[in-house]
């Protein structure tokens, strides 16, 4: 859907803080979104209670665990938030749910709440409202559940039963009238907008009475490690997955067990600190980086030292380092385009053509990204273009300007990235981080005063 992008208070600037040295900082980042954002659905359809520590506490953990305790779950938390305690209810319908901006919410609460005895109402941002929902909205009704548009009762259904596909809506706001089960079955799903929509299905279906086979139809397949984070933490608490074959998944009915879940730190979120090193030089570390992870993160490695850094890993401490030169790049970012700000910050310092392809489905993000990064990157004095699936990118050579981040905290690291080493640059509604970090202005200060924030 072709829409204008939602724009900010452009009243409400921070002057991004520049690099006056090196940088020498540690950085603690919070838990994943992703992770936690799992973990917590998971747990509230588990056979008994779990406990989640390490969980992320930003706007998007806190709009999941607002929906869950919506729809009958009880959440505490301890440990300044960090310490969840989830014990799962039955699952009540008659209520409404707000998704905000979260894509996570938004396509994983549906299936959920399709569980419910009752129709459960989501609605959003205004930015929400334009992000797609058809596949994961048209897959329920097709394992018959209708789905209107708020306010709407359901009304016809086909010769078995089902909704015709033509009347799901397409975006929020929406209605979910759940029957208090499903039976499940075999269903196809597009996911090349986003791989949100298969994650979400797979979550709850251990839930469903004969489980889920489900395929993807779509040309490409975005965000592929966090398909297997889903299949992942599923396999983790006890459920068993097929994922044999490229682009189906069949998950067997089954119990979910709760206990204990550790979330690790969100590597997108370390992104822009350690690609602070590249962008001014010296060196930035991230403690706890996992030896193994699904997150797209684990990436960064192999991204950062392309881009010209130097990376190594010791006892769980990933350090890089930077000369404060930067190395243009082609990169296909299909597999993380969450990473994709954070690189095209990196691009547009670098002097010469980057290219980042296989992200096509940005524009379906917190706002149009590839739209977004264009329009800033030309404010900012450098060349973009707008590419079929991506961004070419013409850098070095920026000046100072005030950035617009339309609502999305990934374009408001992308221009703290740029104000590092260009005097001038302000970053216009900069609490816009708070979807995914409690404090990335005081942790942003901090890694510049050098220390540990
Ligand atoms: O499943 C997840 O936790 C996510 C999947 C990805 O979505 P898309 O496949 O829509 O890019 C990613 O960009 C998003 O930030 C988080
Ligand atoms: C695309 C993102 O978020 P969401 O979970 O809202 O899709 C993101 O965090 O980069």
């Amino acid at each position: 859907m072709a829409t204008s992008p939602v724009l900010s208070d452009t009243s409400d600037i921070w002057p991004a803080p520049t690099a006056a040295a090196p940088l020498d900082a540690t950085v603690i980042v919070p838990g994943s979104k992703s992770l936690t954002n799992r973990a917590l659905p998971l747990a509230a359809i588990a056979a008994e209670p779990t406990t989640i520590r390490g969980a992320l506490r930003s706007r998007d953990a806190d709009l999941m665990i607002g929906a869950l305790r919506t729809l009958g779950t009880e959440i505490s938390s301890s440990d300044h938030g960090a310490t969840l305690e989830v014990r799962p209810g039955p699952l009540r319908g008659d209520v409404s749910i707000d998704c905000g901006l979260a894509g996570t919410v938004m396509r994983f609460v549906p299936p959920i709440a399709a569980l419910a005895d009752g129709p459960v109402h989501l609605d959003g941002d205004p930015g929400a409202r334009v992000r797609p929902m058809g596949p994961v909205l048209r897959a329920l009704a097709a394992l018959g559940v209708p789905v209107t548009a708020s306010g709407r009762a359901p009304s016809a259904t086909d010769s078995t039963g089902r909704q015709d596909p033509d009347t799901v809506p397409q975006y929020l706001p929406v209605a979910v009238h759940g029957t208090g089960g499903i039976r499940g079955s075999e269903i196809d799903v597009d996911a090349s907008t986003s791989s949100q929509f298969i994650s979400g299905l797979l979550l709850a279906a251990p839930r469903f009475e004969a489980g889920l086979t489900l395929h993807h139809v779509g040309e490409v397949l975005p965000s592929q490690p966090h398909i297997d984070m889903t299949i992942a933490v599923l396999r983790e608490r006890g459920v068993e997955v097929d994922d044999v074959a490229p682009g189906k998944w069949r998950v067997e009915p089954g119990e979910i067990s709760g206990g204990d879940v550790l979330i690790e730190p969100d590597l997108s979120n370390a992104a822009p600190f350690l690609g602070a090193a590249l962008a001014v030089g010296g060196s930035v570390s991230v403690p706890f980086w996992p030896s193994t992870t699904t997150q797209p993160g684990g990436l960064l490695p192999e991204i950062l030292t392309r881009l010209g850094g130097t990376v190594e890993l010791s006892d769980g401490v990933l350090t890089v380092h930077g000369t404060g030169s930067i190395t243009p790049v082609d990169l296909d970012l299909s597999a993380a385009g969450e990473l994709a700000p954070t690189v095209a910050a990196l691009a547009a310092l670098a002097p010469g053509e980057s290219r980042l392809h296989g992200i096509a489905h940005l524009r379906g993000h917190e706002t149009d990204r590839l739209a977004a990064l264009v329009t800033e990157i030309t404010r900012l004095g450098g060349i973009a273009e707008e590419l079929e699936d991506g961004v070419w990118i013409r850098g070095g050579d920026l000046h100072g300007a005030d950035v617009e981040t339309y609502h999305d905290h990934r374009m408001a690291t992308f221009a703290a990235m740029i104000g590092l080493a260009v005097p001038g640059v302000g970053v216009v509604n900069v609490g816009t981080t708070a979807k995914t970090l409690p404090d990335l202005p005081g942790m942003w200060h901090s890694m510049l005063g050098g220390g540990t924030h």
